[in-house]
């Protein structure tokens, strides 16, 4: 895949976060973590086991107190609770996926339908059958999603997240436990939701995908930004590879 050309509109900015500290007991799991995504950019958020990731994405949905700092999504305080944030047009997947296995691939993505309507969209069930086929999965919409194989139960936590049509989308670790097919699919899909104008924040351990679909790379380390900038440029950064300690982070 050829690397992401910059989004031919500057996009405005839709996430920005200043200063975020966050404290778990006397452990700082974040500590004043600047981050920008403008709307059609993709920004890959990396760094090495415990290093804050997911924190970050469960400050910015709300999940987690903040010590100090700020964030903002399109310019207002981000929504606390997750309907304000569906109605500010976040959503994401989680590390887990999340999915309910007693239920269908459809009841499971009309879940992400109905967290955020939106009078002006067709109705859940359409939307729903049409975040499946443009992730080619509507052929398996009635079968119980716990009996599907894992890369396609990831693309139905793919789906749930798109249904709603988000301004920002977060990704946590979208690329884990798929195969080379499955990751190329995924990136085109990526590529495809952040063309639309979507601001796209992703959170993974798998380098060279983050490093092949990302516009800018932010790397955190022991809940610090380390590096933030062009993969190729992070990629040469000492800090980042001391950090990695012997994790292949430059080109093949
Ligand atoms: N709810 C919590 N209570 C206490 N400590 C927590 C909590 N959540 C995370 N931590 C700690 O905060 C730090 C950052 O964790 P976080 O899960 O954000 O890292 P990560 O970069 O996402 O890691 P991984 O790549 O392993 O998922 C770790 O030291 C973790 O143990």
């Amino acid at each position: 895949m050829p690397p992401r050309e910059a989004p031919a509109r500057a996009g405005a900015m839709r996430l920005q976060v200043r200063g975020l500290t966050v404290r778990f007991g006397g452990l700082a799991a974040l500590t004043d973590v600047d981050l920008d995504v403008a709307d059609g950019q993709v920004v890959g958020l990396i760094g090495p086991n415990g290093a804050g990731k997911t924190t970050v994405f469960n400050a910015v949905s709300g999940l987690v107190r903040t010590a100090a700092g700020t964030i903002t999504v399109a310019g207002r305080p981000a929504p606390r609770a997750p309907s304000g944030l569906a109605r500010a047009g976040v959503a994401r997947t989680l590390q887990g996926l999340g999915l309910f296995p007693g239920l269908s691939v459809r009841e499971n993505v009309e879940v992400g339908a109905l967290a955020a309507p939106d009078p002006g969209a067709p109705d859940p069930a359409a939307r729903t059958l049409r975040a499946l086929d443009d992730l080619g999965i509507a052929d398996r919409a009635a079968l119980p999603v716990g009996a599907l194989p894992y890369p396609e139960q990831k693309k139905v936590a793919l789906a749930r997240a798109l249904v709603a049509d988000p301004r920002l989308l977060l990704l946590d670790e979208p690329a884990g436990g798929l195969g080379a097919a499955d990751i190329a699919e995924l990136d085109a899909v990526v590529r495809r939701v952040a063309a639309t104008g979507c601001a796209v924040l992703l959170v993974e351990h798998h380098v060279d995908f983050v490093m092949g679909l990302c516009d800018r790379v932010v790397v955190l380390d022991f809940g610090r930004v380390i590096a933030d900038g062009l993969p190729d440029d992070v990629r040469r950064d000492p800090a980042v590879t001391a950090a990695y300690l012997g994790i292949e982070v430059t080109a093949p």
